[in-house]
């Protein structure tokens, strides 16, 4: 399975070099990174607490590498930017030719705009791996993870069996879903709860657990389900907020992905996550108060930092 890597930052990195060990794959990505990985490959290295990989990490692959993502040819582009570049990311990928494009990215949203502007499938996914982009040439695989993928509309997709064992055969926990509107809509509930407010109260994720928070993670947390349900997407009260505490619960010594963006003086994915439930809110004319709030917020602070 020739396979593109739209994104060659922490997760793409990951999980191009996880495939290269299989397939032939091809990173898109930034200049230093790609001259690296061109001159003494990919070094996949382990980051997890418990040595998780040792023995397998570290190793170092050699997929192609370039900083130019038109006119590519493959059998699956994986897009694994930052949901703020999907527009630019399927604008490079409708010039080239691929049997279907896969998003990893957190947020929603990704894959309706990847499919707006291309011809060819477009199948959801998502990624619990944790990465991290050392350095040029270097990634680590900080947790590891599954991704799990499928039809984006829900069902059965034969596609998504066939790129699902390709997947598993180098390597990759993977798992095929009939239900990735649920899965796309739960983990967003559980993102609403948790990235927003670690971010902008400089918090570890488990600080959504106690109060003051807890009553704002879980206000996002159910507005966010009630979206989904107005979105014909069967999501519980119950199931996403026991979702959210059982992430937070997890990982509560973690610095959330919007937290270390924030901290990096980075761009955030605040559009594709809080932001995409209060607009998806107005468009049904529903009130999402504490997903405006925290969006408004974080937008904020990116205008501030001269982000946006
Ligand atoms: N990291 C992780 O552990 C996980 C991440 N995710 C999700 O995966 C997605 C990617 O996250 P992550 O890997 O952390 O992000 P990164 O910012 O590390 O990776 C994205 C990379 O793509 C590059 N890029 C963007 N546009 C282009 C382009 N047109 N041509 C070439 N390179 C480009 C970026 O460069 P530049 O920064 O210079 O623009 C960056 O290096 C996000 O949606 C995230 O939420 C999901 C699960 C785990
Ligand atoms: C699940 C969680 C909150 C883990 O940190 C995450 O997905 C993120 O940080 O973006």
């Amino acid at each position: 399975m020739e396979t593109l890597v739209f994104g060659a930052g922490s997760l793409g990195s990951l999980v191009g070099g996880l495939l290269a060990r299989e397939y032939d794959v091809t990173l898109v990505g930034r200049e230093d990174h790609v001259t690296a990985v061109r001159e003494s490959g990919l070094r996949l290295e382990d980051g997890t607490d418990d040595g998780a990989l040792e023995g397998e990490t570290p190793t170092t692959t050699r997929p192609t590498a370039t900083t130019d993502g038109r006119n590519q040819e493959a059998d699956l582009a994986i897009v694994a930017v930052k949901a703020f570049d999907t527009q630019a990311a399927a604008d490079a990928l409708a010039t080239g030719s691929f049997d279907a494009v896969l998003s990893l990215q957190n947020g929603l949203g990704n894959e309706e705009q990847l499919a707006n502007r291309l011809d060819v499938p477009v199948l959801a996914g998502t990624a619990t791996y944790g990465a991290l982009l050392r350095g040029p040439g270097r990634v680590a695989c900080t947790g590891v993870g599954e991704i799990t993928l499928g039809a984006r509309e829900g069902g059965e997709s034969a596609l998504a069996d066939r790129i699902g064992r390709a997947l598993t055969a180098a390597g990759l926990e993977t798992t095929v879903a009939t239900d990735m509107p649920r899965r796309l809509w739960e983990k967003a509930a559980v993102n609403a709860g948790i990235n927003a407010i670690t971010a902008l109260t400089a918090t570890e994720n488990g600080a959504v657990l106690e109060a003051p928070a807890n009553d704002v993670a879980r206000a996002a947390t159910r507005e966010t389900a009630r979206v989904a349900r107005a979105c014909d997407v069967r999501v519980p009260n119950r199931e996403a907020l026991a979702a959210m505490e059982r992430v937070a619960e997890h990982t509560a010594a973690n610095t959330s992905s919007m937290r270390q963006d924030v901290l990096a003086g980075r761009r955030t994915e605040i559009d594709a996550i809080n932001g995409y439930i209060v607009d998806r809110a107005g468009e049904r004319g529903l009130e999402v108060p504490t997903n405006r709030t925290l969006t408004a917020l974080v937008r904020a602070w990116e205008r501030g930092q001269g982000l946006r």
